[in-house]
């Protein structure tokens, strides 16, 4: 059973702003519900490409969309390879690189991949310490935990994490790790908890739910390769192509604006020059002045949602 509610899916898909005979791109099929919404909006001249590193999320989709597929391309590869997939397709180039209408990324983990145990995402199953989403690659969280330095678990504890006791905890689990190594969800759960002043874990979330996310990030190089498909989302966009991202933390979004910002440069040159030399030019602008939140309505329905924001570019 596959089950992810999907978050802000009318708004992510309306930012697109699609057309029926268009091509576009989600970076990051899941559960389907936004690429069900996109290709329900195409005509059969209009194309969907659909990518996720996750075999289970693939073979789902391509039930979960029969009534879709002449308009549907599966590509089961990360994201980071955007350009280079989408050069290997018949679709419109200019100077060779790819031109789409549009490219969604709603970023992060499915509700599967948290649920299903034995994925080891999650701190409130007991499960072999894991955290890949694309189940062919080779780092995982057990290496992470019981090979890396101490000094690298507090740089990924304090900067994926923004865990503010990270050198507390990156020191416990060296210490724990020298007896036997840590090897489930449950035992880290428990040393993170162990390691955090008891005054502090009383209050808000879960106290490893900070430390889980940084290893998973560092895992699956969240942030690395979401900076990298973002300026390539950019680059492969038509003029009018809208790029629509959902994060999830503030590690994400701060990579959004500032991406975006990169490509809205201003002119630098004296207000009394006749014309502009300085050749800053913006590539893109946006839409919305303030990011998308998800309704009250929608958090009802799913608490899930509470962290999301949604942001979106055109390409001028
Ligand atoms: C939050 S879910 C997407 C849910 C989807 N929008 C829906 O409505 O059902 C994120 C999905 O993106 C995939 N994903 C995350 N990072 C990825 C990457 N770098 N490359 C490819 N897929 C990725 C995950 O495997 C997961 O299935």
């Amino acid at each position: 059973m596959f089950h992810h509610i999907t978050v802000l899916k009318e708004e992510a898909v309306e930012a697109l702003n699609i057309k029926p005979d268009g091509i576009y791109v989600d970076c990051t099929l899941g559960g389907a519900g936004h690429s069900s919404l996109i290709a329900s909006k195409l005509s059969s001249k209009g194309l969907l490409i659909a990518f996720d590193q996750d075999e289970s999320a693939i073979e789902h989709a391509k039930e979960k969309m029969h009534p879709y597929l002449d308009r549907v391309i599966f590509i089961k590869s990360n994201f980071q390879n955007l350009k280079e997939e989408l050069s290997h397709l018949d679709i419109p180039k200019k100077d060779q690189t790819p031109q789409v209408d549009g490219i969604l990324f709603d970023l992060g983990v499915s509700s599967p991949q948290l649920d299903e145990a034995e994925r080891g995402f999650s701190y409130n199953h007991d499960a072999e310490l894991d955290m890949r989403m694309d189940q062919s690659s080779s780092l995982t969280a057990f290496e992470i935990v019981n090979e890396w330095s101490e000094q690298q678990l507090i740089k990924i504890l304090f900067e994926y994490g923004e865990e503010k006791f990270a050198k507390r905890v990156a020191k416990r689990i060296v210490q724990t790790r020298l007896d036997a190594p840590i090897k489930s969800t449950k035992e880290l759960a428990e040393i993170v908890k162990e390691a955090i002043p008891a005054a502090t874990r009383r209050v808000g979330p879960h106290p490893a739910k900070r430390s889980f996310q940084a290893i998973r990030i560092a895992v699956n190089d969240e942030l690395g390769v979401f900076d990298s498909a973002l300026h390539q989302s950019i680059e492969c966009l038509a003029p009018k192509g809208r790029v629509s991202v959902i994060t999830f933390h503030s590690l994400e979004d701060r990579i959004c604006k500032h991406i975006f910002s990169h490509y809205m440069p201003k002119c630098t040159c004296p207000p009394d020059f006749p014309m502009c030399v300085c050749d800053k030019k913006a590539t893109i602008k946006l839409p919305h002045r303030k990011p998308i939140v998800p309704s009250e309505a929608e958090l009802e329905i799913n608490p899930r949602a509470r962290s999301a924001k949604l942001r979106a570019a055109e390409k001028l």
